[in-house]
């Protein structure tokens, strides 16, 4: 096994090798556990603060383990098992430690961050929203102050003082795009006393592989000012009005809309422009219309809520609250339903989840399915699997997927076997993949005289409540992907269990295998038992992918069904090559973006440097002249020399913000264009690299260059000067999104697919 393991060069072999070697020390663990339960409260803590300054490697993580379990047992009732207390040391050696659901990974997570913080570090415990963030804490925080560690936890709810105190404590909870929020808004302080976070030191994630992978190339981002990018209601209304085939066509892989002679005809005639002459402006807002009329479909990529346009996340099948579309898209959809347009603004700064997370020194989490992506994991953030058996053996049966020829005979097919369980009260999870999909089942199932509970992930918490409730006597749920995640399913009762627990019924594969385990791992929860069965059909998306697949569709029975185990094969032949395609435009996507990491880095190091008083200052002076700077100190009479430092410092600061504002934005044109380049036969990498390299060397000295500009003619008083009258305005209000990740991609997937495809 070693041997093959090293051949095929699987990640994970040395820390299998590790853990084991661990396992063998429970029994000292155990031991060290009697010796400690006859500790009293306040002698835990102190021997808890003393253990890692008292005892050194593995024998302090062995000690401290006793400690925390027997925290653990006396605040919250629960004593870890074995297999946590090994998820426990996995993570506390930084890996990726691999539970099944419902095995009690927030508790370890908890052990892990007191572990950390009793070593003298930072710790950020990353969720996937705020509901789940303020949950743990509340659930985790006695265990954190028996073990003499002090918590707090961010939501989007809290302002500035209060994130500020949350952050001074040695452990945070928050969902992942409010921490990065916040990181955004710290690059922007012109005052030490607005930071609101420290150095990333440890961070701890929960469904690592949902953060880590799925949601790792969404570019959160900060922008500000004030301009609202009105759509066109005329272009609506007349695009609305066309047909395609007739005014438009779609291509096939159905990522890109455009014109036909006749609908270039009808937008001339009607708008009386000159589309492909001088009223280009025209055409690009007559092509984002069409998009969003061809391309963005309501309730699938989208829902209307209280007037307002929420995306849906394809990999999550959930709303994503804070996302929007790029580049004038989220205005001509928000056109196209007739919804007033909403604020955009200047892009300030961005940040992918990505290079958040690699922001930090130490990177663990725990996650339900985590080995498909090891080597994901491994080649992005050199991180290794610690994979934990489940403290009792899992006694859920995965049934071999049904297939359909047609989505029609397929629905059929889950409406009969919903019916058929229902009878016996067995309660039921239907996992979709899209609201849309959600929406038809309960409908036809309600048809049956059947009331689902259906959750489109639009509340949080009520959703929790919802899919807590999804194992009691006669429950049917449909719920799209990770709606209600996080969140235990009990089964209700004897007679539940004796009808064969949850039943879940996957109405389709997800584009990745780990979205369909995280289905599954729904069921049989703790040993419970449980089914699991997926239902695919020839027209789902993922099978449309192989053109091999589709010589079945003669193959069905009477229900439309196919008995066939070469067919049944090439649905997992679909979802690998999803798989492949995914990990290689993250693969690209990760080499656009390294450079802009480091060059963002090389700023906000001069931007420490201009706070800490000691960049750019003396060359500011220079430039402006001894003459200049003699009579602006005299002006400004006494304390002359020092309010000019301060009014340089500034100045800076704005210069060099404005600045960076300039350059992201050069390159994100340069990496829309830069696809252009594969026809001139360039490398589109280094034509990027070369070209932004050389936009960025003169970075410091344009700043330089402007600062001096800016205060060479300014008038001076007794007071210094006013910066805004000068034109160094900062934005009045800043607002955070994310971009999307959804349907056609993030703007840089789109161009990464364009170039690859
Ligand atoms: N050592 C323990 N003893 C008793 N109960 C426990 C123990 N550990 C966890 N539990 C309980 O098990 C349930 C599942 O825990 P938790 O929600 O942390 O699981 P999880 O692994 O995070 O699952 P998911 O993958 O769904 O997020 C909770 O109700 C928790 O209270």
């Amino acid at each position: 096994m070693g041997f093959f393991a090293k051949l095929l060069n699987r990640p994970g072999t040395e820390v299998t090798r590790r853990m084991d070697r661990h396992r063998a020390q429970l029994p000292v663990i155990e031991k060290l556990g009697e010796e400690i339960a006859g500790l009293g409260d306040e002698e835990l803590t102190a021997a808890a603060g003393e253990v890692f300054t008292g005892y050194d490697g593995r024998e302090a993580i062995y000690r401290f383990a006793a400690l925390a379990r027997e925290a653990g047992e006396r605040t919250l009732g629960e004593r870890a098992y074995d297999t946590q207390v090994l998820g426990l040391i996995g993570l506390l050696e930084g890996h990726v430690v691999e539970m099944a659901t419902g095995e009690g990974k927030t508790l370890i997570g908890a052990m892990a961050a007191a572990g950390y913080a009793l070593q003298g570090r930072t710790v950020h415990v990353l969720s996937v929203n705020d509901y789940l963030a303020d949950r743990d804490h509340d659930w985790m925080r006695p265990l954190l102050q028996l073990l003499g560690v002090e918590s707090g936890s961010v939501t989007s709810a809290l302002d500035r003082e209060a994130r500020q105190a949350a952050y001074a404590k040695e452990i945070v909870y928050g969902a992942v795009t409010e921490i990065g929020f916040d990181v955004l808004r710290d690059r922007f302080i012109t005052e030490d006393e607005e930071q609101r976070i420290g150095a990333r030191d440890v961070v701890i994630v929960d469904e690592a592989d949902s953060i880590l992978i799925d949601e790792a190339r969404v570019p959160l981002v900060l922008a500000g000012s004030t301009e609202v990018e009105e759509a066109d209601a005329a272009i609506a209304a007349l695009v609305e009005s066309m047909h395609e085939g007739e005014h438009y066509e779609v291509s096939e892989d159905r990522r890109a809309v455009s014109l036909t002679p006749a609908g270039t005809d009808l937008v001339e005639s009607r708008l009386e422009v000159e589309l492909y002459g001088e009223d280009a402006q025209t055409l690009a807002a007559v092509n984002l219309a069409l998009y969003a009329k061809a391309l963005v479909t309501k309730d699938v990529d989208y829902l209307v809520v209280d007037g307002e346009v929420k995306l849906i996340s394809e990999s999550r099948g959930r709303v994503a609250n804070l996302q929007r579309w790029p580049d004038g898209l989220q205005a001509a959809v928000e056109a196209k339903e007739r919804l007033a347009t909403s604020v955009s603004g200047e892009i300030l700064d961005q940040i992918t989840v990505e290079e958040l997370i690699m922001g930090y020194s130490t990177i663990c989490g725990m996650t339900g399915t985590a080995v498909a992506v090891g080597d994901d994991l491994r080649e992005f953030y050199e991180l290794e699997i610690a994979r934990i058996e489940p403290h009792l053996p899992v006694q859920r049966v995965d049934e071999p997927d049904r297939l359909y020829t047609l989505q029609s005979s397929k629905e059929k097919a889950i409406i009969e076997e919903v019916v058929e369980q229902h009878r016996s009260g067995r309660p039921i999870l239907i996992g979709t993949r899209s609201v849309a999909e959600s929406e038809s089942l309960a409908e036809k199932l309600a048809a049956r005289g059947i009331e689902p509970q259906v959750l489109n992930a639009k509340d949080d918490s009520r959703e929790a409540e919802i899919i807590a409730r999804a194992g009691q006597r006669g429950a049917v749920t449909v719920s799209t992907q990770m709606a209600g995640r996080g969140t235990d399913i009990r089964l209700g009762g004897e007679d539940v269990v004796e009808a064969g627990g949850l039943l879940v019924i996957g109405a389709g594969r997800y584009p990745s295998s780990r979205l369909d385990d995280q289905l599954r791992g729904r069921a049989g929860r703790q040993g419970d038992p449980g089914t699991s069965v997926f239902f695919t059909s020839l027209e789902d998306d993922l099978m449309t992918r192989v053109p091999e697949a589709q010589r079945f569709v003669t193959e069905g029975d009477e229900h439309g069904r196919i008995d066939n185990r070469r067919a049944a094969a090439l649905v997992e032949h679909a979802q690998r090559i999803a798989e492949g395609e995914n990990t290689a435009v993250h693969r690209d996507t990760w080499r656009f973006t390294q450079l802009m990491a480091k060059q963002r880095e090389l700023v906000l190091q001069r931007r420490a440097g201009i706070r800490a008083g000691e960049d750019g200052i003396t060359e500011v002076r220079e430039g402006l002249g001894a003459d200049r700077v003699k009579e602006i100190e005299e002006t400004i009479g006494e304390d002359g020399a020092n309010v000019l430092d301060e009014t340089i410092r500034q100045t800076l600061l704005f210069q060099l913000d404005s600045r960076w504002v300039e350059h992201l934005a050069f390159l994100n044109d340069l990496r829309e264009g830069i696809h252009l380049r594969t026809l001139a036969r360039e490398r589109p990498h280094e034509a990027f690299n070369t070209e932004s390299i050389a936009a960025f060397n003169s970075f410091w000295p344009d700043v330089l260059d402007a600062s001096v500009e800016a205060l060479r003619e300014a008038e001076f008083t007794s007071e210094g000067v006013d910066l805004p009258t000068l034109g160094m305005k900062r934005p009045s209000s800043t607002w955070t999104y994310l971009t999307t990740e959804s349907a056609f991609g993030s703007d840089i997937e789109t161009i990464v697919k364009k170039i690859r495809g």
